[in-house]
């Protein structure tokens, strides 16, 4: 079975109690509209010959009548609810996947695709239950037809079985023909949305290259194809409707002459001419099922899109903590993506600070050292503890991270330093709940304060209390609210890659000093361009063509022509 295929078995499982509603409805509303012939049949029969029942079957009418409705109207709200839990619970699982992923997912997909795949996609996929239900219900009246005609005239179930297998093959080449092209629409949908993305990334870039109109087009420029699978859909829904449909005004026809045949040489009663019409009708029921079928084929398409992204292997995670430690780092024999670190140790408590020519493999450095990545070969450890041994949980209460462009999350600024709930002494200031709400840890505060993002948030009117979305933030602050965060989240090793790049001398020289000083002993590891931060850092190391050139104190490495170069241009 295909990956999208099983994804939809697992929905309908996992569905809680809507696909069995969805089933129960249906089959039961199908039941009831094959039991309405025979009835309406036996009424007339009665009521014609004027013989006694008349009445109760009058009745027995009125209640077949009712439960149908009932059916329908239940069956409707459970395929909303069906789809609604089925999408909501497969974003969920496609989102925390997408994270679970890290890295690993953005290098696979584009952000529009992601976005497409784990929002409409999933919807779609969401579908799922209610078109199969809806589809395989139609079974129902068609079996019962054929089982309610081999009773009432044996000649008539081989007529009407010839036209069911006609309309069978149509339906089964029009869901795999549309499965095809509905996959092939969604593939452009997620191509336009991923182009989309990039250009709202760099709308300033395109706002200040005046290209606006250029990008428009680039971005709209798959739509000629998405057309013409619009047009593949419906010329495949043409096609089945025209084959299928023709069948059952033909089988009608076939059935009546047949039954008045039978009905003139006395073998038929008008009551059962009547149940025989209307079941040949009944029977071809699944012609009407190119609408759930379509839907299905949309679902199954998106299903295997959705699947593609479940498929990405999550970072897995051991189970152990931490031993008490001062945040020594190791790397043991490490070879990462080109780069080759061999054997490094970042003494606890100490500062290192990473330096090299642009992509000489800083970034990738600091990426290892808190498992943002792991190394194609060797082992990085922490305190003696191999990252990929340590749970989740303790891997990120250990490092904090700080980066060029930090993404901040969380409602408000207090938020965004400090995401987990304040247990912690709180500020003493937070007797001033204009700017330091109650709740907020005093740890933020302290962390906010070496970062040297307390003073500007003070001058905000809400405080540390503002919310994200109102911040008015420049470069600079926005990164000193991410250093911010990394001090108060990191307990033993914090990782600034680029971090400061945004500062000016003056702010940046109080950042290193405060990090420098830091009163918690962490072991520090800076990526940087400054010459500045390499001077202050206790060792330093130096990358140049992917691997570790050298390694020792700044002032030892200072003595070579090629270290030096390193920094010529670079800021002081
Ligand atoms: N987290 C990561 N996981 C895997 N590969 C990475 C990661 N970060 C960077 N790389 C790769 O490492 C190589 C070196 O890039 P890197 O960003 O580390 O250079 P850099 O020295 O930080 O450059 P710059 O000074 O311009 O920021 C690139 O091929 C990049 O794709």
């Amino acid at each position: 079975m295909r990956s999208g295929d099983r994804l939809v078995v697992g929905i309908v499982r996992r569905g809680g109690p809507w696909p069995v509603v969805l089933a129960v409805t249906a089959v039961a509303g199908a039941a009831g509209e094959l039991a309405i012939p025979y009835v309406i049949g036996r009424t007339v029969d009665l009521l014609v010959a004027r013989q006694p029942g008349g009445g109760t079957w009058l009745l027995v009418c009125a209640g077949v009548v009712a439960g149908v409705m009932v059916c329908e109207s239940l069956g409707v709200w459970a395929r909303g609810a069906s789809s609604a839990h089925a999408a909501a619970t497969l974003r969920l699982g496609v989102l925390r996947h997408v994270l679970g992923a890290g890295h690993a997912a953005t290098r696979r997909f584009p952000e529009g695709e992601l976005v497409t795949r784990a929002g409409l996609n999933a919807e779609e996929t969401g579908r799922a239950p209610e078109t199969l239900m809806s589809a395989l219900a139609l079974l129902v009246p068609t079996v019962g037809a054929l089982v309610a005609l081999t009773l009432i005239a044996p000649l008539l179930t081989l007529t009407l079985g010839l036209g069911i297998v006609v309309i069978l093959l149509a339906l089964r080449a029009f869901l795999r023909a549309s499965t095809v092209i509905a996959g092939g629409y969604q593939e452009v949908q997620g191509e336009i949305a991923a182009r989309l993305v990039e250009a709202m990334d760099g709308a300033r870039t395109i706002a200040a290259a005046g290209t606006a109109a250029q990008e428009a087009r680039r971005v709209l420029a798959p739509l000629p194809r998405l057309r013409a699978r619009g047009m593949e859909l419906w010329r495949a829904n043409a096609t089945a409707a025209v084959r299928s449909g023709l069948v059952v005004p033909l089988l009608e026809v076939v059935v009546l002459i047949v039954g008045g045949f039978m009905l003139a040489a006395g073998d038929l009663t008008v009551g059962e001419l009547y149940a025989a019409a209307r079941y040949a009708v009944l029977g071809t029921a699944l012609s009407t099922s190119l609408g759930h079928l379509g839907g299905l084929a949309r679902a199954r398409g998106a299903a295997a899109r959705v699947a593609e992204v479940l498929a990405l292997p999550s970072v897995p995670h051991g189970t152990r903590t931490l031993p008490a430690g001062p945040g020594t780092v190791e790397f043991r024999d490490v070879t990462a993506n080109g780069l080759t670190v061999g054997d490094l140790t970042l003494p606890g408590g100490s500062v290192t600070a990473v330096v090299g020519r642009s992509g000489s493999g800083k970034s990738l450095l600091a990426a290892l050292a808190g498992r943002l990545t792991d190394p194609e070969r060797g082992t990085v450890l922490l305190d003696g503890v191999p990252l990929r041994e340590l749970s989740r949980a303790e891997l990120r209460r250990a490092v904090g991270y700080a980066f060029e462009r930090p993404v901040l999350l969380g409602d408000t600024l207090a938020e965004a330093i400090g995401r987990a709930p304040a247990t912690g002494p709180r500020d003493a200031s937070s007797r001033e709940p204009a700017v330091v709400p109650a709740g907020t840890a005093h740890s933020v505060v302290e962390a906010a304060r070496a970062a040297c993002a307390d003073v500007f948030v003070r001058r905000l009117p809400l405080g540390y209390g503002t919310p994200l979305r109102e911040a008015p933030m420049s470069g600079g602050e926005r990164q000193r609210i991410g250093l911010a965060r990394a001090f108060a989240q990191g307990e033993r090793l914090l990782v600034l890659d680029d971090a400061t790049s945004s500062l000016d001398t003056v702010t940046e020289r109080q950042v290193s000093q405060a990090l420098t000083a830091d009163h918690l002993g962490r072991t520090r590891l800076i990526a940087a361009h400054r010459l500045a931060t390499a001077a202050r850092a206790d060792q330093v190391v130096w990358l140049e063509d992917g691997k570790v050139r050298a390694h020792g104190p700044h002032d030892a490495l200072w003595r070579d022509p090629a270290y030096r170069a390193v920094f010529q241009g670079a800021a002081p």
